[in-house]
């Protein structure tokens, strides 16, 4: 049987149908579409993240532009997270430990070198301060107003070349922690301050501090010791007159200077820092009242002193509400010095108005009308006499033999209750009685004793009753001293010092733990909310500032309750340079209080020198080769810092020109002028050889 072929398929037509055509194209059609929307599409977002990415380097180099800035120049304080600073400071190693504050301490550390310079930047060294802020809410309020500040400060830094270089003698934190920085809500509130590390610590250590601390440069070397004044001279010229508004310290001291690698001095520590209001656009005192109770305030002596209105509580973080004052521990101690207790202290003139009856308003616009920086020693001389005798005949009424007798047997019997039953002054024995009797008897009839007796039987009604309530409660002596030494406003900001100086030394073995601890030098700090004691590093001394800064270094006006000013500050400068100048603390007694005890005081003692015409005996035996007039100079200076009426201090700009022996010869403030006038070793109107 023939096989069958299977039938061949039909050939495909050459001529496609139109339909299949107009579909071809169609599809061509939206084939291209589809790509010119893909390429354009691409072209926007590559545009857009080009743009992007110049955005981002561009703010990286802005915020590595803004890291990198001096102070003093436009920027910004940083916030680097708690990971960076661990790291740099390697997990806050003991052995980084660099010392220790009220607030916390203070570690060394390294941040590594910018990105973006080819890793070839060197690392940063750093200092980080801990606030260990949980509880303490004095310490969060520092750690903020410090950051407030120190932008305030880097914002206006001004235009002026020369200006600028006065600003680096002023540390500023270039960055900070809190737990908003690096998403880290979650953990404890630890707050940071970064500041650039100084090789050299604090003036308070260089100077007074034991062992390595120490600067054997700074101890021995006058030129070095001078230099450190004009540069906190330096300082505190610019915060007062160069930065607009006005920034004042609040807390000059020797343990906020640190020095550089060149011993080069910085005024750190802005935490009690304040921001002051503009100046009253007509300079117009605000008014001629000076304020009972408010120590030596006097309103309308703005006119001559300070120019600014005050400081401006809204500017800043600090919170008047809850003013405290806390003894300070640098060294000084800090229960009351016998300086700051009025029968210790020489008396100006407008303290002895308010206690003699005297009118202070008058006394006080003679002080305003007469040159008060340096000014003529006559004016006003004959009101108030010369001398330390001058305020007597003022004493209205008063029976003065009686009262100096009656004084003079108060202090006998005080001295026999402070002497010590055992040795409670390390070394200081009381082997025989009878010649301590006498030894006190004659210490009674000295000078310091003599001068103040009528001040003491003024104060003594506050006296008896200070005693009686602190034989009720079981205060220290000293802690009586305190209280007299403050008026009602005061007392109360005392208790808190009271109630720490109760608790520490019923935690000590003996009863004299406190005085022990007041004699050598504090050796710790309390957390003032936490109740807890913050052990110093290394034995050294730190201090506890307070709301209302450092005892012995703060201004009477303003511990006493009054406004912070600058001349605040130059109260505080003047104690810091008796301090550069004597080497020794404000409040320090050598051997044993009794046979010391008039210079424990070094303000007061300072007082009784200019009297007796015997500054030089205040400058330092460890200096070598001291240049006579620039010593006498700088306790000049000093002097007229300390002065009790704020009016009368100088201005830093006057400070500055003195200590870089400009113009002429301050002369003595009348109320530290020796008896009589012309005793005072400058004899004449002559410039200091620098
Ligand atoms: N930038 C720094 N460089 C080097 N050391 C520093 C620096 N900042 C602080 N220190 C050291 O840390 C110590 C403690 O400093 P901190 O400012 O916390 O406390 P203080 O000034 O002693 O006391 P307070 O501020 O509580 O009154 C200082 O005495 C100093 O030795």
């Amino acid at each position: 049987m023939p096989s069958r072929q299977p039938p061949l398929p039909a050939p495909f037509s050459s001529a496609p149908s139109p339909a299949a055509v107009l579909l071809h194209q169609q599809h061509r059609h939206h084939q291209r579409h589809l790509a010119v929307k893909a390429v354009a599409a691409t072209a926007i977002v590559a545009v857009a993240l080009v743009a992007a990415l110049v955005t981002a380097l561009w703010w990286r180099r802005r915020r590595k532009r803004a890291a990198a800035e001096p102070e003093g120049t436009k920027g910004t304080v940083r916030c680097l997270s708690y990971r960076q600073l661990r790291r740099a400071t390697a997990g806050f190693a003991a052995g980084n430990k660099l010392g220790q504050g009220g607030f916390g301490p203070v570690f060394r550390g390294a941040l590594p070198p910018e990105k973006g310079r080819g890793g070839r930047g060197r690392e940063r060294p750093v200092a980080v301060k801990v606030m260990d802020a949980a509880g303490s809410l004095q310490g969060e309020r520092e750690f903020h107003n410090e950051i407030a500040v120190a932008s305030h400060l880097l914002s206006s830094g001004s235009a002026s070349t020369s200006e600028e270089a006065l600003c680096s003698n002023i540390l500023l934190p270039f960055a900070y922690s809190m737990p908003a920085c690096g998403g880290e809500a979650r953990r404890p509130r630890r707050m940071m301050l970064v500041y650039d590390l100084m090789p050299n610590g604090s003036l308070q250590d260089a100077l007074l501090g034991a062992g390595s601390r120490r600067r054997p440069d700074l101890v021995s070397e006058w030129p070095r010791r001078l230099a450190v004044a004009r540069d906190v001279a330096a300082a505190l010229r610019y915060l007062h007159s160069v930065v607009k508004p006005p920034v004042v310290h609040g807390d000059v001291k020797p343990s906020n200077v640190l020095l550089d690698a060149d011993l080069k001095a910085r005024l750190a520590d802005f935490g009690l820092a304040r921001v002051c209001s503009d100046p009253d656009p007509e300079g117009k005192p605000v008014s001629g009242v000076i304020a009972e109770g408010d120590g030596m305030i006097a309103e309308g002596a703005y006119a001559n002193g300070n120019p600014n209105g005050g400081c401006d509580d809204d500017v800043s973080v600090v919170a008047e509400s809850t003013v405290t004052t806390t003894v300070n521990g640098e060294g000084n101690g800090a229960p009351k010095s016998p300086e700051d207790d009025e029968a210790f202290t020489s008396a100006s003139p407008a303290e002895a108005a308010s206690t003699s009856g005297f009118d202070r308003t008058s006394v006080d616009s003679g002080t305003n009308s007469r040159s008060c920086n340096g000014g003529s020693r006559t004016g006003g001389a004959t009101a108030s006499g010369t001398g330390s005798d001058w305020w007597w005949p003022q004493d209205n009424g008063a029976p003065n033999i009686g009262v100096k007798d009656y004084v003079m047997e108060w202090i006998r019997s005080e001295i026999k209750k402070e002497r010590p039953k055992s040795n409670w002054v390390a070394g200081t024995a009381v082997n025989n009685p009878v010649a301590e009797r006498k030894k006190s008897k004659r210490r009674a009839r000295e000078w310091w004793r003599e001068d103040y007796v009528d001040e003491l039987a003024k104060k003594q009604k506050r006296r008896a009753l200070a005693k009686s309530k602190s034989q009720q409660v079981g205060l220290q002596w000293w802690e009586r001293d305190i209280d007299d030494d403050f008026d009602e406003k005061g007392q109360s900001k005392w208790n808190l010092v009271k109630s720490w100086s109760r608790r520490s030394s019923n935690s000590t073995s003996n009863c004299h733990g406190s005085i022990n601890w007041w004699v050598n030098g504090a050796r710790s700090s309390r957390d003032w909310a936490s109740g807890e004691l913050v052990p110093k590093s290394g034995g050294t001394v730190s201090s506890t500032p307070s709301m209302r800064g450092t005892v012995c270094y703060v201004a009477p006006e303003y511990g006493g309750g009054g406004p912070l000013s600058e001349k605040c500050d130059i109260y505080s400068y003047g104690v810091l340079l008796l301090v550069l100048v004597s080497g020794r603390r404000p409040l320090q007694v050598m051997a044993s209080p009794m046979l010391e005890f008039e210079k424990a005081s070094l303000i007061s003692w300072a007082r009784h020198l200019a009297r007796a015409s015997r500054l030089l005996d205040l400058v330092d035996p460890a200096l070598r080769d001291v240049n006579r007039d620039e010593a006498l100079l700088c306790i000049t200076i000093a002097l007229l810092c300390i002065q009790r009426s704020p009016a009368c201090r100088p201005s830093s700009e006057e400070l500055l020109q003195m200590l870089s022996c400009e113009g002429e010869l301050p002369n003595l403030p009348l109320e530290f002028s020796p008896s009589p006038p012309g005793g005072f070793p400058f004899k004449s109107r002559k410039k200091v050889r620098c």
